[in-house]
């Protein structure tokens, strides 16, 4: 399979405090990979270093083997990224920042279709100030998808999405695995990261505890669930090292 992502070694303090410790992962085209970990663990300055938009410390990283830093605008027509929190300039509407973000892609996805996918036909002409969480969470999903991407970034997916709209982002995510995207994930919901994820990362103060599939995660546990085997490898004052 083909290495889509390659991280090695990547580290990143904010003056004393290590967020991300020597961290090394690899993700394969047209997989999930799920970076998991408690609130603070590091998983945004993980991603951000990763996606270059944070200066790294040390280390390295690949994408799609080009470097996030020095190939940043050929990567970014490969690449789409959600993040946590965005700030849009007041009273731009849903259809409005669409059209932006398309314009930057050479060959986008279609905004319309999008936000036909994801419920958010009839907020077109609403300004995303005002949205609901579960809907700007949807925004943000469908912003990241509109370069039409081979790899997705996608920083807590479905915080904030009900039970309904978290189904149907799984659905949408496992259509695009099998049209071959590779998706990289944070998400706090273990029933999410079971259904989703190929492999996953549980990062611990910035340093991997674990790196396997789901059932190796479990399996190299005293748990029979992943939500208990991810609070074993979390809280646990030994280190589970598995890697
Ligand atoms: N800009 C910053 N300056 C100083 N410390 C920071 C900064 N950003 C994050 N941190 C600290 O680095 C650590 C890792 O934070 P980070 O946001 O990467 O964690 P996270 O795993 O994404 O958390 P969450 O699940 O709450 O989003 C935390 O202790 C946080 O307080």
């Amino acid at each position: 399979m083909q290495e889509v992502i390659k991280v090695e070694q990547l580290t990143k303090s904010y003056g004393a405090l290590t967020a991300v410790d020597h961290l090394s992962l690899s993700v394969d085209r047209g997989t999930v990979f799920g970076l998991l970990g408690a609130n603070g663990a590091g998983k945004s300055t993980a991603i951000e270093c990763i996606l270059g938009t944070r200066k790294a410390d040390s280390g390295s990283v690949s994408i799609l083997g080009l470097s996030p830093e020095a190939d940043r605008r050929k990567l970014f027509e490969r690449v789409g990224v959600q993040f946590q929190e965005a700030n849009y300039q007041d009273k731009i509407t849903l259809w409005e920042l669409c059209q932006v973000t398309a314009a930057l892609y050479r060959k986008p996805a279609d905004p319309a279709a999008l936000l036909d996918k994801f419920g958010l036909s009839g907020k077109k002409r609403c300004p995303v100030t005002e949205l609901s969480g579960g809907q700007r969470q949807r925004l943000f999903i469908v912003l990241a998808l509109i370069p039409n991407p081979e790899v997705v970034f996608l920083d807590e997916l479905t915080t904030g999405l009900d039970a309904k709209a978290r189904r149907e982002v799984w659905n949408i995510l496992s259509d695009l695995k099998k049209q071959g995207v590779t998706i990289f994930l944070t998400s706090h919901f273990m029933d999410e990261v079971e259904k989703l994820c190929d492999r996953i990362c549980i990062l611990k103060k910035g340093r991997a505890v674990f790196h396997g599939t789901v059932s190796e995660a479990i399996k190299n546990s005293p748990c029979n669930q992943l939500e208990d085997a991810y609070l074993w490898y979390t809280e646990e004052e030994s280190e589970h090292e598995s890697i």
